[in-house]
């Protein structure tokens, strides 16, 4: 990944913050200054261990406004209850051209744009953009430029796929690729456990359901193939297959996942009301 990027700072550096620093410090990145802020010390001093330049806030009232004063990207990844206030802080520190970028469930960029002045960009990332395999949603808001959305963009980017969408569409997306992960590891949680009851030791029935999990989404990457035929191909007629799909229809898994997207949905709303 090649990319060039003005000064970033992240507030609050947690799984999500966290996984976005590792994007930005692989190699091909370009960006004259990284700031992080956590709230222990003990993991702004596991940053500092690993060569970032990291501040606390639990003992250290000004680490935030130091981290954003030479910034031009200030990347928001504390927990949405924290949003408003956090940039209420940041706000007579911030440079009138850097560009908020939050990755907060439910924070609307108008809550955000009537406590600072800058532009601001919304966005929804997931987990797997540890590993540079994330994908995000990222959405303007109302002063945010082409030139503000390509920046998001090239951030992002450094961690994965990036999809531009509008705003009313991040809560939804949300439900699907910002959650998504937890969802296929429940359901390799389920399978594992289903492997230990029929006999399985635990260690060869996560080696078993981790390595198929894995080879199936590489499976569908590769080939291109729909999902649907990849799934009829393992399905003999009036083979082994066929009967667990029948139990698995059974218990509604047509419906289910769109009434856990939906829950999350109305989840993202009460963040948005600040429930
Ligand atoms: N975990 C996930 O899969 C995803 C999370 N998000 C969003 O990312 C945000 C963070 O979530 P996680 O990373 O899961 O939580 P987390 O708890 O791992 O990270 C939050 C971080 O904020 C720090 N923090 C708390 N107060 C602070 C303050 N006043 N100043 C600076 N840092 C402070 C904490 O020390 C911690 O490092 C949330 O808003 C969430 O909606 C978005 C997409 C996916
Ligand atoms: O659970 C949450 O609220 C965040 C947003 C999407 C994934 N994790």
């Amino acid at each position: 990944m090649n990319a060039s990027l003005p000064a970033v700072a992240i507030i609050g550096t947690g799984s999500m913050g966290g996984a976005i620093l590792a994007g930005l410090r692989a190699p091909g990145v370009r960006l004259p200054g990284l700031r992080a802020t956590t709230r222990s010390e003990a993991s702004a001093a596991a940053l500092r261990a690993n060569g970032v330049e990291a501040r606390a806030t639990e003992h250290d009232s000004a680490a935030n406004t130091w981290a954003v004063s030479d910034a031009g990207l200030v990347l928001l990844g504390v927990k949405p209850a924290q949003i408003t206030t956090v940039l209420a802080e940041l706000a007579p520190s911030l440079r009138p051209d850097a560009l908020v970028v939050s990755v907060a469930a439910g924070i609307t960029t108008a809550a955000m744009e009537d406590v600072v002045p800058n532009p601001v960009v919304r966005a929804m990332p997931n987990t797997p953009a540890l590993i540079g395999r994330g994908v995000t949603g990222i959405a303007g808001g109302a002063r945010a430029t082409a030139a503000h959305l390509a920046l998001a963009d090239d951030l992002f980017r450094t961690v994965g796929t990036v999809v531009e969408l509008p705003e009313a569409q991040i809560d939804a997306l949300s439900t699907i690729s910002g959650s998504g992960p937890a969802y296929v590891f429940l359901l390799i949680e389920e399978l594992t456990r289903a492997a230990e009851a029929m006999g399985f030791e635990p260690d060869v029935a996560a080696l078993l359901v981790q390595q198929t999990f894995s080879g199936a989404a590489l499976l569908l990457e590769a080939t291109g193939e729909e999902p649907a035929e990849l799934r009829r191909r393992v399905t003999s007629p009036k083979g082994t297959t066929e009967r667990a799909i029948a139990v698995l229809q059974e218990a509604q898994l047509a419906t289910v996942f769109e009434r856990a997207a939906r829950a999350a949905q109305e989840r993202a709303r009460e963040l948005a009301a600040g429930a």
